[in-house]
């Protein structure tokens, strides 16, 4: 199983756009998705589709995957065709609800499956289908749509599916990424965003322009002082419970840290 634990900067981008691929390609991201889906206009899909299938002919810095056309669409089952032998990491499958949909696109693309959590139903359904995934993916854009969420109404609208997400992936041991954040020129938005990413539990954020990698980065990595405390943590665990820097600590404490330090 590809594993995407410890890739926080995950890049989309339209395989429409051959001036992003070249960008991507020469980017810091730890995971690239072409887009094939929304980001690509209905005029362009199979050029797309050629173009994405052409870019995975050559190796890339990291590993790359396809997001599909949903089910239902016109373009779905030409995107799968085009999977069978293309060489992608993985493939992201947009509204996914239901288990047997990730088994049979796994099925016929021989790929491991990123499945994104974005309607009302995915979210119910997170517990069961991340099992059969390599990673959950937040999609907050079509999430507040499927909510019905007044336009603006913010994150906190969204705490408890994003929160069922991480449930879902940690219940399953699976990676989870977070949503986009749309504003493209909102530095401190973003590192606020991804802070809150990171307090929630998810294991990286799905970005939409490259100047979001390295803040991405720096908002997963651990803080000196954090490493710097989690080091005198782990150099004073005793065993049982005791008392640490004004704290209690315990077994899982130190196993923490120990994960801190390892990563
Ligand atoms: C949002 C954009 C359309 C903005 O494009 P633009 O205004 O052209 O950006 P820049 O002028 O700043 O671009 C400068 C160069 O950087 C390259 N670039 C831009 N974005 C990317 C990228 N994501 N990856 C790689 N390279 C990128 C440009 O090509 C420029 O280089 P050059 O061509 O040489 O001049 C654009 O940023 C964009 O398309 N972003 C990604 C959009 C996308 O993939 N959307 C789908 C995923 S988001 C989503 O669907 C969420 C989810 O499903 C949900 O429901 O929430
Ligand atoms: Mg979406």
């Amino acid at each position: 199983m590809l594993n995407l634990f410890g890739r926080p900067a995950v890049l989309f981008l339209p395989a429409s756009r051959p001036g992003a691929i070249a960008k991507a390609r020469e980017s810091a991201a730890d995971l690239v998705i072409l887009d094939l889906e929304d980001a690509v206009a209905a005029g362009d899909k199979e050029s797309a589709r050629t173009a994405a299938v052409a870019a995975l002919e050559t190796p890339w810095r990291c590993p790359v995957a396809v997001r599909i056309n949903g089910e239902g669409t016109p373009w779905h089952a030409a995107d799968l065709d085009a999977l069978r032998h293309a060489r992608a990491d993985l493939v992201v499958v947009p509204r996914v609800e239901k288990r047997g949909h990730v088994e049979e696109i796994a099925a016929i693309g021989h790929l491991p499956v990123a499945a994104m959590i974005e309607t009302a139903r995915g979210v119910l359904a997170a517990a069961d289908l991340a099992p059969r995934c390599a990673a959950l993916i937040a999609g907050t854009n079509d999430l507040a749509a499927s909510l019905r969420l007044p336009a603006g109404a913010g994150r906190g609208s969204l705490q408890t599916a994003l929160q069922t997400i991480v449930l879902a992936a940690r219940a399953a041991d699976r990676p989870c990424f977070d949503g986009v954040f749309n504003k493209l020129d909102d530095a401190d938005g973003f590192a606020a965003e991804a802070a809150e990413s990171r307090a929630l539990g998810f294991d990286g954020k799905t970005l939409i322009h490259p100047s979001q990698i390295a803040p991405c980065k720096a908002a997963f990595a651990p803080s000196e002082a954090e490493r710097a405390r989690a080091e005198r943590l782990v150099a004073a665990a005793s065993g049982g419970a005791q008392r640490f820097e004004g704290e209690m600590i315990e077994r899982m404490h130190v196993e923490a840290a120990e994960r801190l330090l390892a990563r």
